[in-house]
Order: C-alpha cells, then sequence, then structure tokens
C-alpha cells in the first residue's frame, strides 16, 4: 500500500515567489493497482511522483510504502529504497546515448556490482521480455524512439521491483507504438506490479486494466 497523506510541496524561489505544486493530497494506492494521474502541464503530476519515489522531499505531510515512511528516510536510505522497490519510465528515456542496449540495461544493478553470469541472465530475461534482444550490441543512439522506450522499460525492470512509475511514457511515441506501450503496461499490471502512470495522453483514459484515472488540478487531486 502507498499512502499520501496531507502531502504538500511548494517551490521556493525567493521570498516573493512561491509555486504550491502539491497542494494536502491524500490517497492511498493498493498493491497491485494501476493509476493514472491525469492532469495539464505544470498541474502537479511530477512532483506528485517524484516525492512518491522519494526522490524530493515534502513540504508538509508524508509518504508510506509498506512499513516505511519514505518521505523521512535519509538521501542514502531512500535510494536503497528506491533500488529495491521502485521502476521508473521516463518521458525522455533517460538513457545513455552512446552506451550499448546492454550496457544501458545494466547501469542499475552498477551499484549491486552482480557477478558476470548474473548480470547475463537478468539482461535475457529483461531484453526477452521486451523484445530487444536483437538489438543488445547496438549503440543506443542508433535506435528507433520505439526501440529506446523498450530499452528504457527493460531497464527499468533490472531489480524486478514491485511498484512502477512512468511520466508522460507516451509523449514521444506515436499512436501504434502508445498502443504498443499499453499492452506492456497490461503485462506488468497483470505481473501483479503496482503501477502509477501520470498522462495527458487520452489513450490511458479507458483502458479496461486501469483501475482508477485520478485528475490533478493546481498541485490538488479532484
Ligand atoms: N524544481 C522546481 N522548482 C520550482 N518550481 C517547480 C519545480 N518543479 C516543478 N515546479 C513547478 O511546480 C508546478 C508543478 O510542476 P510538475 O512538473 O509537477 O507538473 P506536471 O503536471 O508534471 O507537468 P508536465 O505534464 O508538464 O510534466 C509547476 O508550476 C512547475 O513550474
Amino acid at each position: 500500500m502507498i499512502i499520501l497523506k496531507d502531502l504538500t510541496k511548494v517551490f521556493e524561489l525567493n521570498k516573493n515567489n512561491k509555486t504550491v505544486a502539491v497542494n494536502s493530497v491524500n490517497l492511498e494506492i493498493k498493491e497491485s493497482e494501476l493509476i493514472v494521474l491525469k492532469g495539464a502541464s505544470g498541474s502537479g503530476k511530477s512532483t506528485i511522483l517524484s516525492l512518491i519515489a522519494g526522490l524530493s522531499k515534502p513540504t508538509t505531510g508524508e509518504v508510506v510504502i509498506g512499513e516505511n515512511r519514505v518521505s523521512k528516510l535519509p538521501d542514502n536510505f531512500a535510494s536503497l529504497f528506491r533500488r529495491e522497490n521502485i521502476g521508473f519510465i521516463f518521458q525522455k528515456y533517460n538513457l545513455i546515448p552512446t552506451l550499448s542496449v546492454s550496457e544501458n540495461i545494466l547501469v542499475p544493478l552498477i551499484p549491486q556490482n552482480p557477478s558476470n553470469l548474473e548480470a547475463k541472465e537478468i539482461l535475457k530475461r529483461v531484453m526477452k521480455k521486451f523484445k530487444i534482444e536483437h538489438k543488445k550490441d547496438e549503440i543506443v543512439k542508433n535506435l528507433s524512439g520505439g526501440e529506446q522506450q523498450r530499452v528504457a522499460i527493460a531497464r527499468s525492470q533490472v531489480n524486478n521491483p514491485n511498484i512502477i512509475i512512468a511520466d508522460e511514457p507516451t509523449a514521444n511515441l506515436d499512436k501504434e507504438l502508445s498502443l504498443h506501450f499499453i499492452e506492456i503496461l497490461r503485462e506488468l499490471k497483470n505481473d501483479g506490479k503496482t503501477i502509477i502512470v501520470a498522462t495527458h495522453d487520452p489513450l490511458f483514459f479507458d483502458l479496461d486494466f486501469v483501475d482508477r484515472v485520478i485528475e490533478v488540478s493546481n498541485g490538488e487531486i479532484l
């Protein structure tokens, strides 16, 4: 269970310039639920995701995931928690363009220093699942948008996280690739993952396997 308790995030650029990006948000997300956060640009979706992941700290309120009060964890514990529990899929993929597909997918494992055999097995599992095995030695910048997306998804799954956070995952994809991404999402949902997608792509709003579409406006949940 992920619980957001009266969560507020204020960005203070200077004394006269404050943005309330998230305003008193309360939300409970059950295990294996798929939630879509929908809202216009600037409504606060990405900020909510980064608070859930412990990438930033709330101004007030808290985030609790399972037994962990994520928003109260010191940074090094928060990053450990993230590494073990959360997979990220970003709009711009955040891949390293000059590295190969396999090298990019293995990046999240670097802190764990796995044996070659372990790394090979994990690579095989995720590349097969997300159908990118045939490109394993290709440099990422030579891949199409859809292929880069699959590398990013494969990378998000190397630690087999139980929570997946996707921020505008289809923003750079055409309709066909977006529909393909949605099929991957359906699979991840069937695997029992808890998934939170922030998007303004209408393709996500009537899917039969989405549990809830939650509208965010001006930092508040409607
Ligand atoms: N680091 C920051 N410093 C100052 N203001 C910020 C920061 N991050 C976000 N904001 C502001 O907080 C508000 C919410 O931004 P956020 O990125 O969460 O919206 P969003 O709904 O994800 O938008 P988009 O769909 O464009 O990504 C915006 O007004 C934004 O300008």
